[in-house]
C-alpha cells in the first residue's frame, strides 16, 4: 500500500533506535504497511544516516538534553519529524516553530504520550477540572527514567490549570504551613505533581480530583510499550501530511 501517494512506502529513520522506547518503534515500523525502517540511530552513530538512507520521516525517542538539537537538524533538512522525547517545553517548542518558519513545508509531531488511553486521560482530566476545587497530580514509573516530572504529568497539570483559570477557580485549598523539601511535589501552573519512581512499573498516572464529599480518580497504565506504538505510526503516518508543529495526539483521534 502506498503512503506518499507515489506508490512507495514512507521510509523511516529512527533516532534512539538502542533504546527501550526506540527498539519498539522499529519492531513496529517493520511490521506495519507502508513504512520502511531505513535507519536506525543511536547515541553513538552520526545522525546523518537518516538522510544518507533517505528517511522521509525520523521518529525521535532519545533523551531530553539530544531532542532539540535532533529535531533541529531534521527541519534543516526538510525531513519530517515525530517526536515522543520529553523535555520540549514551552520555550523549547518555541524554539521549534522559530525553526519551522524557514521551513513551512515540514511536519513535526510531538506527543507527550502516544498511549490512546493516556490521551483520554489528559481529556477527562482537563473536562473535569473546572468542578473540581482540588487536583493532584500522582505519575509512576521506571526507576531508568531521566525526568521528574514525566512529560505527561507536566501536560496534564497544565491543561488542568489552565481549565481552573478558565473557569475562575481559586488556588487549590492547602493549609499546609511545614514541610520537608518535595513533600507536597512540583507545582505546575497550580497543581501538585508527585513522581514515584519504582521497579516492576512502565508508566502510570493517577489525577485525582476533591470537592466536599467527594473525589474522583481518572488513572492510566501503560503496562507495557506496546501501548505507545499505534500512536506513534499514526503519527508517522499524519506527519507527512501536516506541515507545521502539531503538539498531542487529540488532533489525531478526531479525524
Ligand atoms: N511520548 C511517549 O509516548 C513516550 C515518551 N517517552 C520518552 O522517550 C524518551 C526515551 O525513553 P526510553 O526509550 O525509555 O529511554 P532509553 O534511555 O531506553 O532510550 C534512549 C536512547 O537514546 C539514545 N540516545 C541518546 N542520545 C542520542 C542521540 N543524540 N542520538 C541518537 N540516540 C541517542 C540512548 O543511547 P545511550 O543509552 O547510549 O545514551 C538510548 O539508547 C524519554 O524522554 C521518555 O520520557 C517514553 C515512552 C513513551
Ligand atoms: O519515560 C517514560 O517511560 C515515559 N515518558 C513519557 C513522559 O515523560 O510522560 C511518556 C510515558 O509516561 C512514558
Amino acid at each position: 500500500m502506498s503512503e506518499t501517494g507515489n506508490g512507495r512506502p514512507i521510509p523511516v529513520g529512527v533516532l534512539g533506535a538502542a533504546g527501550r522506547m526506540g527498539s519498539e518503534v522499529c519492531r513496529a515500523v517493520e511490521a506495519a504497511d507502508g513504512l520502511d525502517l531505513v535507519a536506525t540511530v543511536g547515541s553513538g552513530d552520526p545522525i546523518g544516516a537518516v538522510a544518507d538512507a533517505g528517511a522521509r520521516v525520523v521518529v525521535d525517542f532519545t533523551t531530553p538534553q539530544a531532542v532539540l538539537d535532533n529535531v533541529r537538524w531534521c527541519i534543516d533538512r526538510g525531513i519530517h519529524a515525530v517526536v515522543g522525547t520529553s523535555g520540549l517545553d514551552a520555550g523549547r517548542l518555541d524554539q521549534v516553530r522559530q525553526r519551522l518558519a524557514g521551513h513551512p513545508e515540514v511536519g513535526v509531531f510531538v506527543a507527550p504520550n502516544f498511549a490512546l488511553g493516556a490521551v483520554l486521560m489528559m481529556e477527562f482530566a482537563e473536562r473535569a477540572a473546572r468542578f473540581f476545587a482540588s487536583a493532584e497530580v500522582v505519575e509512576l514509573h521506571h526507576p531508568n527514567k531521566l525526568d521528574a516530572p514525566s512529560g505527561t504529568a507536566v501536560r496534564t497539570a497544565e491543561l488542568i490549570g489552565a481549565a481552573r483559570e478558565r473557569a475562575g477557580l481559586d488556588p487549590v485549598p492547602d493549609a499546609t504551613e511545614t514541610a520537608l523539601p518535595g513533600a507536597r511535589g512540583a507545582e505546575v501552573a497550580g497543581v501538585h505533581v508527585h513522581s514515584v519512581r519504582s521497579a516492576g512499573l512502565v508508566a502510570h498516572q493517577e489525577v485525582l480530583f476533591g470537592a466536599p464529599g467527594e473525589t474522583l480518580t481518572v488513572r492510566h497504565d501503560s503496562y507495557d510499550r506496546a501501548s505507545f506504538m499505534p500512536g506513534v505510526l499514526m503519527a508517522v503516518r499524519a506527519v507527512v501530511r501536516r506541515p507545521g508543529l502539531t503538539v498531542g495526539l487529540g488532533s489525531l483521534l478526531d479525524a
